[in-house]
């Protein structure tokens, strides 16, 4: 049987809520396989980006265990934990978060360089992802002087380029309208899938979920499969 490439077991995040607790997470499990894309949807505030800045090891949950490719990597110190999210890891957010001060071409070549890549190597890797994601003729341009969804795009490539096992986007088409949010969604589609990449995306468009190889959705803070049913939530 194939491993997943993420498994997050047991997890568990509260927040402080006035003088009481809010229960977000209690005991979610998730597994993620080589390849796949998989749609967290669910309620807003249901814990969708709780989730996936525990599963991206960007946030110690209270207690449960995040696993990439069999290994546990909430125990490991903090140094190792922060190679993993380097170079197992793309992040993809609502929001671009470009380096506004750089070009497209730049903001994906700055994650290889910090992983230790070479100027020339993350170049071409670069001007690679940015073609495939259909941005040739932007690579000069920095993010004031591209579209919502050009802007997004670089984002994505920029994700993609440590060549990372699992993808996790909270919301990447949100701020989008349809249209874009669609052309969007298909080239990170289809460039995951060419990459070979597995992808956990967190979205509210349930035209685009139904597009994913699965569903998932947080109810009771567990995370359960999800069967659409009529009215959808
Ligand atoms: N740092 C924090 N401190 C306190 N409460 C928080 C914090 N982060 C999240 N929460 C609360 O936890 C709950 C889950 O939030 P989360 O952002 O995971 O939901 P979500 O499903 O991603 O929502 P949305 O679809 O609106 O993005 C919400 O009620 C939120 O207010």
């Amino acid at each position: 049987m194939t491993r997943p490439v993420l498994s997050v077991r047991g997890l568990h995040r509260s927040y402080k809520s006035g003088a009481g607790l809010l229960k977000v997470l209690a005991g979610a499990d998730v597994d993620i396989f080589p390849g796949e894309m998989v749609g967290l949807i669910g309620p807003s505030g249901s814990g969708k980006s709780t989730m996936l800045h525990a599963a991206g090891l960007l946030e110690k949950p209270n207690d449960g265990e995040v696993f990439i490719n069999g290994r546990e990597c909430l125990a490991l110190p903090d140094d190792e934990r922060t190679a993993i999210r380097r170079d197992r890891i793309g992040m993809v957010y609502q929001f671009h978060h470009l380096q506004k001060e750089f070009t497209a071409e730049e903001n994906v070549m700055i994650p290889q360089m910090v992983a230790g890549k070479g100027a020339r190597e993350a170049k071409s890797e670069a001007r690679r992802l940015l073609g495939e994601m259909g941005l040739a003729e932007r690579l000069t341009h920095r993010p004031s002087q591209m579209s919502g969804g050009e802007q997004q795009r670089v984002a994505i490539a920029r994700a993609l380029a440590n060549k990372p096992q699992v993808l996790l986007a909270d919301e990447p088409t949100g701020n989008l309208d349809p249209a874009t949010s669609a052309t969007v969604f298909d080239q990170l589609y289809r460039l995951t899938r060419q990459e070979g990449v597995a992808a956990l995306v967190a979205t509210h468009n349930m035209e685009l979920a139904s597009y994913m190889d699965r569903l998932l959705t947080v109810r009771e803070g567990l995370i359960v499969s999800y069967v659409p049913t009529l009215p959808s939530y």
